[in-house]
């Protein structure tokens, strides 16, 4: 199983998928020199490559790579820090209090509460750095036109269903042209890649996440009336939806009336580790005997992820709690 597009770089210096074969090198050798505690395998998949630096003499430079040092002067040397191919960017319709802002909320506490959320989006919003489009055989983070909106912390990229509040907050915040640009961007994965993906990363483009685009556009219509932006996401709402009726998400049930009702479930396309969680993963599969075994289990946690609600209590169960 294989993603369903794969970007072409620059000549001379691979695509995508051999930066993000690399970068899941470096991740199993920093578990290795690092050890488990506080290990966050998806730092390493996040990484690009510094200014200047050459993947390939990265690739050689890791077979000596053994130690916690030799592994900090390597990063050092070949990558720059995670999250800095996406440059601040203060959206210009964020007001410190704009007006109309949740006029039905009275009390003094809540809406300095309130005020301090809204402030957040300053932190939040950025840009894609233009290497990112430039050069794409030297980040695993995909372009995007428009200004975006990240979750935080060490998710440093766009992601599907999280937009969906994101664009609910940024309306409430009278941040209309900074929704807009969340929806455009949405709109273009889906152009690019016929659907919009998990996030806007090299490893998620193997499954997306609950499909909210045409409730962003609908709730961005009925705050702003902006039918320009309907027409113009409208052909993509369609490609999408026959994403998730399409034979791999189809499911056919059947009632207790012996009435057939078609189901779309989550269906990733991939059967191995999910790179920013490959060493996590790999651990879970080595209980496993079976090649088959452990395609399936890896399907499984990447169609799980596909759902959103990766990996919630709802998943446990009650009797080993
Ligand atoms: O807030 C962003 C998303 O965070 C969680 O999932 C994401 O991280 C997982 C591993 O680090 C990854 O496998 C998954 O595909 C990502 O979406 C959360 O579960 C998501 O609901 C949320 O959108």
């Amino acid at each position: 199983m294989e993603p369903a597009h794969a970007h072409v770089a620059a000549a001379g210096e691979g695509d995508h998928d051999t930066l993000l074969g690399l970068l899941q090198r470096v991740q199993s050798a920093a578990l290795r020199a690092l050890g488990p505690h506080d290990f966050d395998p998806k730092l390493y998949v996040d990484l690009p490559l510094a200014p200047g630096a050459d993947r390939a003499a990265a690739e050689a430079a890791l077979a000596s790579v053994t130690t916690r040092e030799d592994m900090e002067t390597f990063l050092a040397r070949y990558f720059a820090s995670a999250g800095s191919d996406l440059v601040e960017a203060d959206p210009p319709d964020f007001e410190a209090e704009p007006r109309g802002f949740l006029p039905r909320v009275a009390s003094r506490e809540a809406r300095a509460w309130a005020l301090e959320v809204h402030a957040l989006w300053k932190d939040l919003a950025r840009r894609v750095a233009p290497d990112v489009a430039a050069r794409p055989g030297r980040h695993t983070l995909l372009p995007l036109p428009g200004r975006v909106v990240v979750p935080g912390s060490r998710f440093r990229e766009v992601y599907y269903w999280d937009s969906y509040w994101v664009v609910r907050g940024l309306l409430v915040s009278k941040m209309y042209d900074t929704a807009k640009d969340i929806v455009l961007n949405l709109v273009y994965l889906v152009e690019e890649y016929g659907f919009v993906l998990n996030g806007a990363r090299s490893y998620y483009t193997n499954r997306s996440q609950p499909p909210l685009l045409s409730s962003m556009v609908l709730e961005l219509y009925k705050a702003t009336g902006d039918l320009g932006l309907v027409r113009r996401s409208f052909p993509s709402l369609l490609k999408e939806h026959n994403f998730w009726v399409s034979e791999l998400h189809n499911v056919e049930i059947m009632d207790n009336h012996g009435r057939v009702h078609n189901l779309s479930r989550y269906q990733a396309m991939w059967n191995k580790p999910r790179p920013e969680s490959a060493t996590i993963d790999e651990e879970l599969a080595s209980k496993l005997n079976s090649t088959a075994a452990k395609e399936k289990l890896y399907h499984q946690i990447a169609s799980a992820a596909e759902s959103g609600w990766d990996f919630s209590s709802r998943w446990m169960r009650l009797d080993v709690l």
